[in-house]
């Protein structure tokens, strides 16, 4: 695969699993706060213990998303992605593998901060990972892309708080162009999304940003 990344900072194995175990407690924070019933004034205290925790990590800040060492798929260093990234605390709990043939297949849980329809997990939400897992299958066939068009069909709701399972192939690559289809089922192993991607690989590698 052709390197499309910009120079950032590479972490050791150490760093990055210090920096997703904080991650980690951020996203516990972000579920916490979600659901708090606390009265106002222990809000605005914890807000204040808040602000001064942020303070203090923004006393030494980079001026990117840092990147993970590489993995033997070579598609892994983006840990700061806002779908699986493991030092990304916006990232939903989604730990995506690809195999040798190419499926790429994740199993995971959304809890409440990613509630769309009361219950449900937000529309938005399944957009994002399947443009993800679709990304991954088509990067799988050794041409990386863009994607170029999304389309997501919502055959039944996804329930929150239930294991749920997203896979992805890349169907056929046409030059630059990368074909690729997939769904999230729920427990059941009834379909709730299908999605299909077409990807594009630039004609050079995005410039830093
Ligand atoms: C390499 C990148 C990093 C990857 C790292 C891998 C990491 C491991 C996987 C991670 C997975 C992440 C998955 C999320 C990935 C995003 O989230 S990407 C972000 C969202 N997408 C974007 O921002 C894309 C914005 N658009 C663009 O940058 C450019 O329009 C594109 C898509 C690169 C195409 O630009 P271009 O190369 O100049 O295309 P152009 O030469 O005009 O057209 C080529 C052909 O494509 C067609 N085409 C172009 N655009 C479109 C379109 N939108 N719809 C339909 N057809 C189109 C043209 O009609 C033309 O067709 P033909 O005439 O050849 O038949």
């Amino acid at each position: 695969m052709r390197e499309v990344f910009v120079d950032r900072d590479v972490l050791s194995g150490d760093d990055e699993a210090e920096l997703a175990a904080l991650a980690a407690r951020v996203r516990e924070l972000a579920e916490a706060m979600t659901l708090t019933k606390v009265e106002p004034a222990e809000a605005a205290s914890v807000a204040a213990e808040i602000a001064a925790l942020t303070e203090r990590l923004k006393a030494a800040r980079r001026a990117h998303p840092p990147f993970g060492t590489v993995g033997e798929s070579g598609l892994d260093r983006q840990i700061a992605n806002p779908v699986t990234g493991r030092l990304n605390p916006l990232a939903p709990p989604v730990d995506i593998e690809v195999s040798e043939d190419g499926i790429v297949r994740a199993e995971f849980t959304l809890p409440a901060v990613y509630e769309g329809p009361p219950t449900f997990v937000h529309g938005g939400v399944s957009a994002m990972i399947m443009d993800q897992a679709l990304g991954m299958a088509a990067a799988a066939t050794g041409t990386p892309g863009m994607t170029a068009t999304l389309e997501t069909r919502y055959r039944r709701p996804t329930p929150l708080g239930v294991p749920l399972t997203v896979e992805a192939k890349a169907s056929r690559v046409e030059g630059r162009k990368i074909y690729a289809d997939g769904t999230i089922s729920g427990p059941d192993g009834r379909v709730t999304v299908e999605a299909s991607a077409m990807f594009i690989a630039p004609q050079s590698a995005p410039a830093a940003s």
